[in-house]
């Protein structure tokens, strides 16, 4: 965190160089003239209206979630609520698909980077999910440069000139619809106080957004209706009321219509699998959907069970979705949201193109076709794609099987899944244990964490595509090892994860990234301090809630100077 001095701060302030604030606002992001036009005094108090009126509701709800962890850690297991028995059980349904969003067999997700923004929005993908979330490091740049960025696209005025390839982005005729992902409730936006306390971060990031886009975009793409989220990391469906408060509110200040705003939740925590029904009850009348969010959903199975030394789980690349826990988790979802007429997503496959080796790349293709095969044949409505390049593929396998028809919300019901129950959703994975998945674990946790404290969210590494979810599998898995003293199997010489094992794994993992990133980026990199964390992480005697929470500080910059003593 950078401490500014007094006369900067006055020369700042001095020069008109300060944004413009309601009462009871403070930023303390740094200025930038193009920011300005986006943190407003109007948007500022519609983000600051919604704080206030939401404060507490989020509290609570947060309050909930630990009260939740204690029961876990003493023993119990999530379930059905049987107090909601009569929303599973009744016979509703939620609000009709807005005809602009009825086919989404394939969705991009990416960061809100410029280039990035252009390139999915052009990528053939029928929608976008514009990501402030698991694929974006939430620092002041990335938030507000996001926030301009998308502004341009919803009005169709984003360019992006390449210089060092010449090259000049600009959106095609036909685009992709956006869907735009705040983050979780438990982030702070700790560049804008309001009345005194960090912001909320999904409030900022939705409010924000919506307050600039939202006349511009049901008129440009939403044909009438919009604008579109993606809600992630739920636990209990009260949160899914507040969003849909936080909808209702934002829907009559501005004077749109109730039921305008429309949202598709990831089901990707262990305890909101449970509440599948319930989450769709509170939002049916701004509901589009739930997605299958895998990769939080593991990070979750393991944060839920810290507390259980007999629900470890085998190494991450085998904790996929044909494990009975992940399959019955998705069937179920499918069966949910077409019970309640509405799109069952599927997730996110972590292959992405291999540039430079044609087998290696018609394997990972391979993998991805299979898995989107299985999505389609399970009856889900559409799926993710991590990168451009997969689009044809995944598209070929939705299409191969749905042929023209938008979705399969009517077509294919899954009634047989309402006979899953609690065991088949918590079922323990299979597979082993092993020193290459504590190896692979350490090395990808570091080389992320070092990449999204330079303002990278998203990686390319070993071929794989990584993200804040997946780095949390690493960090968890690692964390539950050693906390229970593991025994590795593979190897066949039964060696224990201790302390002193994870020290000399750390050491040469680190002794490995340095050779295979090269001496030069390694050094002027941030994975010394990556790995400082990773390993404090791994190894404190109570596991964090989210890793992104502690590297978060890292990340905060307040200026002007002297305004860093509220923290
Ligand atoms: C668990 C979850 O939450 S999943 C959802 C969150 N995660 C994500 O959204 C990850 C999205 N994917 C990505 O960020 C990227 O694909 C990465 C980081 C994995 C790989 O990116 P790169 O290393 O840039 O890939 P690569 O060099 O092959 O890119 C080739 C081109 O495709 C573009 N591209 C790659 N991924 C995307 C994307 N998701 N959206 C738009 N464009 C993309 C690049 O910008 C590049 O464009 P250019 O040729 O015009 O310069
Ligand atoms: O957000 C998606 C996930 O898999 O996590
Ligand atoms: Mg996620």
């Amino acid at each position: 965190m950078e401490i500014c001095t007094a006369q900067s701060f006055f020369s700042e302030r001095k020069i008109g160089m300060a944004y413009d604030v309601p009462e009871g606002v403070d930023i303390m992001g740094k200025y930038d003239a193009e920011f300005a036009k986006i943190l407003t005094k109007d948007a500022l108090q519609f983000v600051a209206d919604l704080q206030s009126e939401f404060r507490n509701h989020i509290k609570y709800a947060l309050e909930c979630r630990k009260e939740a962890k204690i029961r876990y850690n003493n023993g119990g297991l999530p379930g059905f609520d049987p107090a909601t028995k009569y929303i599973r059980e009744g016979e509703w349904v939620c609000a009709a698909v807005p005809p602009a969003v009825a086919d989404r067999r394939v969705e991009i997700t990416g960061p809100v980077g410029r280039k990035m923004i252009i390139n999915a929005l052009n990528s053939g993908a029928k929608v976008f999910m514009a990501d402030f979330e698991d694929a974006l490091s939430p620092s002041w740049e990335n938030l507000m440069g996001g926030q301009v960025n998308l502004r341009d696209a919803v009005n169709r005025t984003i360019s992006f000139h390449d210089k060092a390839r010449n090259r000049v982005y600009k959106l095609n005729d036909q685009t992709a619809k956006l869907f735009v992902r705040p983050r979780g409730w438990h982030l702070p936006e700790s560049h804008i106080f309001i009345d005194g306390e960090p912001a909320t971060g999904c409030l900022v990031d939705f409010g924000l957004y919506f307050f600039h886009n939202c006349m511009a975009f049901r008129r440009t793409q939403g044909e009438g209706f919009g604008p579109f989220f993606y809600l992630p990391k739920m636990e209990h469906s009260r949160e899914a009321k507040i969003w849909n408060n936080v909808f209702e509110r934002a829907e009559k200040l501005s004077g749109i219509e109730k039921g305008s705003i429309r949202a598709t939740v990831l089901i990707e925590t262990l305890p909101a699998v449970f509440q599948m029904d319930e989450i769709l009850y509170e939002l049916r009348d701004h509901s589009v959907g739930l997605n299958c969010g895998r990769w939080d959903y593991i990070f979750s199975y393991v944060k839920t069970f810290q507390a259980h030394p007999d629900r470890l789980l085998p190494d991450r690349v085998l904790v996929g979705m044909t494990q009975h826990f992940m399959r019955s988790y998705s069937d179920l979802l499918i069966r949910t949201c077409h019970k309640r007429g509405v799109h069952a997503m599927g997730g996110m496959a972590a292959q992405i193109p291999i540039r430079d080796n044609p087998v290696a790349n018609e394997a990972a293709l391979e993998l991805v076709r299979k898995d989107k095969l299985r999505e389609v044949k399970a009856g889900h409505d559409g799926t993710w794609a991590a990168h451009p390049g997969l689009i044809p593929a995944i598209m070929e396998v939705f299409t191969n099987s749905m042929g023209n028809k938008a979705n399969q919300i009517h077509t294919v019901k899954r009634e047989d899944a309402v006979n899953l129950t609690e065991e088949d959703l918590l079922q323990r994975p299979r597979g082993v244990r092993t020193m290459e998945g504590l190896r692979h674990n350490t090395r990808v946790g570091i080389q992320y964490l070092a990449a999204w404290l330079t303002g990278t969210g998203s990686v390319p590494l070993y071929n794989l595509m990584e993200d804040a979810a997946t780095a949390e599998i690493s960090r968890v898995q690692n964390w539950q090892w050693l906390k229970y003293g593991v025994e590795l199997d593979g190897d066949g010489l039964g060696v224990k994860v201790t302390l002193e094992l994870f020290g000399r794994v750390v050491e040469d993992e680190m002794t490995r990234i340095e050779r295979e990133v090269g001496q030069e980026k390694f050094k002027k990199g941030m994975y010394k301090e990556a790995c400082k964390i990773f390993t404090r992480q791994c190894t404190k005697p109570m596991l964090d809630d989210f890793l992104t929470l502690d590297a978060y500080n890292h990340i905060v910059n307040h200026y002007p100077k002297g305004s860093s003593s509220r923290l």
